[in-house]
């Protein structure tokens, strides 16, 4: 069971789509304020884990337990209440709306308190000078290192227990990936509980206090990033391939 510790723990969970399971009997966690990343391959079932913690993958069985919350069986609407807020991969900024639209989107579930939204609207400009330079463009015209800092804020305006991250540095140039590494890294340092999805290792060993080995829908390694030396770093390289 879990620690009080613990922001996130996952049980045996395992799911799929149609009649097949691509996660198998997966277990972790996640520690109150420590930053976890999940590595692997391409197809490994990284992302279906994450729509497993979501509620978005229908076919799912195991625990999952956000806070001392058992949300295993709830509906995506009721687990986005606070408990679980994501940033998928492609970003998915709402188009035709300003950046600023696009954080008090993320933000409704405060819409009858508005101290609060500005209160989140306010860090997330003290996190990432940027957006708040850009509030009044339409988000999808920003670059893709900006839209995806915007898509982080709109992460933050819900204020859940757990914050996930897929693949953030997918499509983005070399400069952008090294601007994400610093706002990922000044994220962790407010405390929040984070789990990351990447396959650029050295990206999640900057980020990240830990990080877990997925291959084949299963869980096949963990480690402490600071304890991982060229020797893990090269095993782990062999599993993403
Ligand atoms: N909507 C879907 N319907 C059927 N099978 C799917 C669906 N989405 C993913 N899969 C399959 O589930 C397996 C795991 O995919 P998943 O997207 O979770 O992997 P991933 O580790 O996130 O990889 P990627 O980095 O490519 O997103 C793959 O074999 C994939 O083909």
């Amino acid at each position: 069971m879990s620690e009080n510790s613990d922001t996130l723990v996952v049980e045996g969970l395992s799911g799929g789509y149609d009649r097949f399971d691509v996660i198998h009997d997966i277990a972790f966690r996640v520690g109150r304020g420590e930053a976890v990343a999940l590595l692997g391959p391409n197809g490994a079932g990284k992302t279906t884990i994450m729509r497993a913690l979501t509620g978005l993958l229908a076919r799912r069985r195991g625990r999952v337990e956000i806070d001392g919350v058992d949300v295993g069986s709830l509906p995506p609407h009721r687990i986005a209440r606070g408990h679980a807020a994501m940033v998928p991969e492609g970003r998915r900024l709402f188009v035709g709306q300003s950046v600023e639209d696009n954080l008090r989107l993320g933000g409704l579930r405060h819409r009858r308190d508005r101290e609060r939204t500005e209160q989140l609207l306010e860090s997330v400009f003290e996190l990432f000078p940027v957006v708040e330079r850009y509030r009044r463009r339409e988000a999808t015209a920003l670059s893709g290192g900006e839209q995806q800092m915007v898509a982080i804020g709109r992460m933050m305006m819900s204020d859940p227990s757990l914050m996930l991250l897929d693949e953030p540095s997918l499509g983005l140039a070399p400069l952008a990936i090294a601007d994400l590494s610093a706002a990922l890294r000044r994220l962790r340092e407010r405390d929040h509980s984070i789990l990351l999805v990447e396959q650029r290792v050295d990206l999640a060993l900057e980020v990240c206090d830990r990080v877990y080995v997925v291959y084949g829908g299963r869980i096949v390694d963990e480690g402490r990033a600071d304890d991982i030396g060229a020797e893990g770093r090269a095993l782990i390289d062999a599993y993403l391939g």
